[in-house]
Order: structure tokens, then sequence, then C-alpha cells
């Protein structure tokens, strides 16, 4: 049988090399954050990508998103070579690659009231009459489980959690294939984390979208993704079903990031499915 579903998005060898201000003879005044990284996100999957910080998880996704260039390797987007990221290359992946950010309080505009927000990805592409992209303010808000209410605040008039659920709907705003989503919790306080965690998986569910979420926390990724990729040093050490990953490691990394995780979370190998 053939396979006929392609990949959204493609990595190959991906590279990405720094330059850095400390240089000097002891010190290299380069980095290479992210070496040789290679994978496929297919349509409807979600691949976790977990690893300590500084291993290259945000540098991987800003490559993926089109945010930054590879120093080398192939990047295909839906097929087409977009390594250099044309500005019309970069234009369309912004249209089709959301990114959900850390910190809803830097990644909204404090001064805009939230229904501007929401309003203003569609304004950018030119997508639909000042009627319509109200209404679909109002859709996207309810999506994401505010009142409409929420609409007229200032993003510092409501909680973090609140504040992640306006950058979620934001991001859905032009309808994308993939959400990217770079530590979406861990900025919020631990009693909301769930909360968002579900509606980022309930969402992907319903919208048929394609997820990369980034963590450096083994648990969370284990709970939300398809496939896990392992990250350590810039370089993938571990990938594979996020089950198999997640219950039976096999380098070494991968075996220390679970045993740093807190074991009172672990559930069953039963219990290993996403519970939404
Ligand atoms: N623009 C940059 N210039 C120089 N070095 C950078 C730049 N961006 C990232 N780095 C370095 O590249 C490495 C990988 O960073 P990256 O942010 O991708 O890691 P990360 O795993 O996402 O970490 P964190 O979880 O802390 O965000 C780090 O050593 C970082 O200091």
């Amino acid at each position: 049988m053939s396979d006929a579903v392609s990949p959204i998005i493609e990595l190959k060898n991906i590279k990405v090399i720094f330059k850095t201000r400390t240089g000097g003879i002891f010190h290299p005044n380069t980095i290479t954050a992210v070496n040789d990284v290679s994978f496929k996100l297919m349509p409807g999957q979600t691949i976790g990508l977990v690893g300590e910080s500084g291993c290259g998880k945000s540098t991987t996704a800003n490559v993926l998103c089109g945010l930054q260039t590879a120093t080398e390797g192939t990047v295909l987007f839906k097929g087409v070579d977009v390594t250099k990221r044309s500005a019309a290359q970069r234009k369309k992946i912004g249209r089709v690659v959301s990114v959900v950010f850390q910190d809803p309080a830097t990644a909204l505009n404090a001064r805009m009231k939230v229904i501007d927000q929401l309003i203003d990805p569609l304004a950018v592409h030119a997508l639909g009459t000042k009627q319509e992209r109200i209404d679909r303010a109002m859709e996207l808000i309810r999506m994401v489980g505010l009142p409409s209410s929420a609409l007229d605040a200032l993003p510092g008039q409501l909680s973090g959690g609140q504040r992640q659920r306006v950058a979620i709907a934001r991001a859905l705003s032009l309808k994308p294939d993939v959400i990217i989503a770079d530590e979406p919790t861990s900025a919020l306080d631990v009693s909301v984390r769930a909360q968002i965690l579900n509606l980022l998986t309930n969402l992907k569910k319903e919208l048929g979208l394609a997820m990369v979420f980034i963590s450096h926390d083994i648990q969370t990724v284990r709970y939300v993704s398809d496939e896990i990729v392992v990250m350590n040093g810039g370089k993938i050490v571990e990938r594979g079903a996020a089950k198999d990953v997640f219950y039976h490691p096999q380098h070494e990394y991968t075996k220390m990031l679970l045993a740093a995780a807190p074991s009172l979370l672990h559930p069953t190998e039963e219990e290993c499915v996403p519970r939404v």
C-alpha cells in the first residue's frame, strides 16, 4: 500500500550555528545550537520535543516555523524547499504554522484589547470584512473557553491562564495546520497547567491540527504526544512512540530525564494515553 500522506514540515540534517560574543583563546566564538536534526511532522500528529534547558529545542522550533535560518540542512514545507526562507515563503508558513509561546504576558500586546489582538492577524493577511473578523474573534474566544466579555479586556486585566487562552485563540485565528507550543504551561500557576494542556489537546483533536509540543518536562510531553523526540546538546539522542520512550527508554539521557521527573506523577502503562 502506498503512503499517500506527506509531511507538512520535514527537517533534514538541520544544523544551526550561532556566533557568540564571548570568543577568545579558550572559548569558541560559535555555538552549535542544533546539530544534525531530522524529523517529519505529519498532518494531525503531535511530536513532543524534550530536553534540558539549552539543548536546542526552541532553535529547532524556530527553524520549523520559519523564524530561524538553518546554517546547514534542508527544510521542506509541504514538499517545497524553504530552507532559504524568502519573504513570500515566510508569510506562507506564517499562515499555516502558529506558535504559542511560554509567556502570554510577553506574547500579547499589553495596550491592545483582546478583540483587537484576535482581529490583527486577519487584518494583516487581509482576510474577511470587518464584521467577519469580529465574528471570528467571538468564535475564537468561545473555542478557548472564555466569555465574550473577555474580548473587551486588556491582557493585564486577565489571569495568567486566561492570557494563555487568548494567546492560543490568537494562534488559531488564521486556521493553521500546525501549532508549535513552546513550553506553553511553564510560566503558569501549577493549578491551571492541566487546564491549558487539556485545552490544547482538545483543540488539536477537534481541528485536526498537527502540533510540536516543546518542554523540558518529559511527563508533560508524554501526556500530549504521539511521538517523543529527546534532544541533548543540540542532537536527537532518542525518538519513538511516546509510550515506548516513556516506558522503555533506551538512551541513558532519557533515563536520566525520567528519573528526574517527579515519581508521584508516573501513571501506569495502561493509563499511558492522553486523558482527553
Ligand atoms: N540568538 C542566539 N545567539 C547565540 N546563541 C543562541 C541564540 N539562541 C540560542 N542560543 C544558544 O543556543 C543553545 C540552544 O538554545 P535553545 O534556546 O534552542 O535551547 P532550549 O532547549 O530551547 O532552551 P530553553 O528551554 O532554556 O529555552 C543555547 O546554548 C543558547 O544559549
